[in-house]
């Protein structure tokens, strides 16, 4: 099949993790017959830059009319450390999902067997964690209305939510809750916000559509102490777009690494596929950036894409390559590979239609198969 993909490499260490992927859906193409156009624009630091707006007309224009969209990341810190600065780098992101109405933001987050016991957090109480995090990514007080006052002594930054805004994220929640163990969790802050309030009425009468899901409710307070102590109880989490984002990066700790942790944008028109990190600028240009968030993000993107199989088998290479320590510092702190050998790993996985890595006796992978 012919898909086209907008490519949007970002600043700091996009460009390099985002470089994996590509070579990663290339070795996918190739492997099952599949035609994928690439094109490649500007966002973020690196589009200031070059065209003084973090998120160009001609980048939006190019991911609106693509199938789908591969994000790296954006940020820099001229921005970071220049709190007066006008045009900044997130406002193109921000805006490109605003733009093309990708209002969930699925997150999902596990943790693997073979790193339990490198986890700060002890091995029995994250062994078998498996969740996702539905974070909404479009309303909130990300884009409520902003102000600061003239003589520079204080701000606003206002939260708002509507029901049709909860509503359909809600649906989405529910119904993977429904594919999965059945239990859905609201993360929010009732106790204290109005749109908190308003956030549990909705879920309490979606959730009569969906008898089979049990539903809890947690402060985010609470929550993020939970996610450290016993994060097995999770299985969809839902909650609202500022809560979602600290959530997740506490939750990939769990996983090992942020740069383990991938994610989906979706709307009805439009998706794309990013790591949950930024830019991490002080690794840019060094080779030890972990690629398997973008590469994962790249599967949920197949999937997405209805390339099932192919999707499994990019995961799978991934399993592999965790199981075989084959990973970047984050993970593998004595013997660690760069970024681009990584990369290099998981295409020649993917290319390998003869099974020579994955049936190698001396490896002793166990039952691991590549589709
Ligand atoms: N979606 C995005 O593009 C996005 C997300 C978060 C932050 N940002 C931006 O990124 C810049 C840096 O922000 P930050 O330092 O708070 O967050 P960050 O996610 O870039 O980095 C935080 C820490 O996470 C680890 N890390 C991140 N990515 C990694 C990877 N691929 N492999 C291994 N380790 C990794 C590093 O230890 C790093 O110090 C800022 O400008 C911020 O606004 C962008
Ligand atoms: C860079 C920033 C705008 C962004 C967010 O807060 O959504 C990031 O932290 C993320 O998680 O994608
Ligand atoms: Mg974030």
């Amino acid at each position: 099949m012919k898909f086209n993909i907008a490519v949007l490499p970002g600043d700091g260490i996009g460009p390099e993790i985002t470089q994996q992927s590509v070579k990663v859906l290339r070795a996918v193409a190739d492997r099952f017959d599949h035609e994928f156009n690439f094109e490649e624009a500007v966002v973020g630091a690196a589009a200031i830059d070059l065209l003084g707006d973090p998120l160009p007309e001609t980048t939006l224009e190019l991911c609106k009319k693509s199938d789908a969209v591969l994000f790296g990341a954006i940020g820099d810190p001229k921005y970071d450390n220049d709190p007066s600065a006008k045009v900044r780098p997130e406002q193109g992101l921000l805006k490109l999902r605003k733009e093309l109405g990708l209002f969930a933001n699925i997150r999902p987050v596990r943790a693997y067997e073979s790193l339990i016991h490198k986890s700060p957090l002890k091995p029995e109480n994250i062994e078998g964690a498996d969740m996702v995090i539905f974070r909404e990514l479009t309303g909130g007080i990300y884009f409520g209305e902003k102000s600061t006052a003239e003589d520079g002594r204080s701000a606003s930054d206002l939260c708002t939510y509507s029901v049709e805004e909860i509503e359909r994220i809600a649906h989405l929640a529910f119904k993977a809750a429904e594919e999965r163990r059945k239990k859905l969790t609201l993360i929010d802050k009732a106790n204290v916000l109005e749109t908190s309030r308003l956030w549990r009425r909705t879920v309490t009468e979606i959730a009569k559509d969906y008898p089979s899901v049990k539903v809890e409710y947690l402060f985010v307070d609470n929550a993020a102490m939970q996610m450290i102590l016993n994060p097995k109880q999770f299985d969809v989490i839902l909650t609202e777009n500022m809560f979602g984002d600290i959530i997740s990066d506490e939750a990939s700790v769990i996983g090992g690494s942020i740069g383990l942790l991938e994610s989906a944008s979706i709307g009805t028109e439009n998706a794309l596929f990013e790591p949950i990190h930024g830019s991490y600028p002080q690794a840019a240009g060094q080779g030890i950036a972990n690629p398997i968030a973008s590469v994962l993000s790249a599967a949920m993107m197949l999937d997405h894409l209805g390339l099932k199989k192919e999707a499994e088998t990019v995961r799978m290479a991934v399993e592999l390559s965790i199981k075989l320590n084959v990973c970047t510092i984050d993970i593998n702190k004595d013997n660690h590979y760069s970024t681009e050998r990584v990369g290099d790993f998981l295409e020649s996985v993917i290319s390998d239609t003869e099974g020579h890595i994955v049936n190698n006796e001396n490896l002793n992978l166990g039952q691991m198969t590549i589709i």
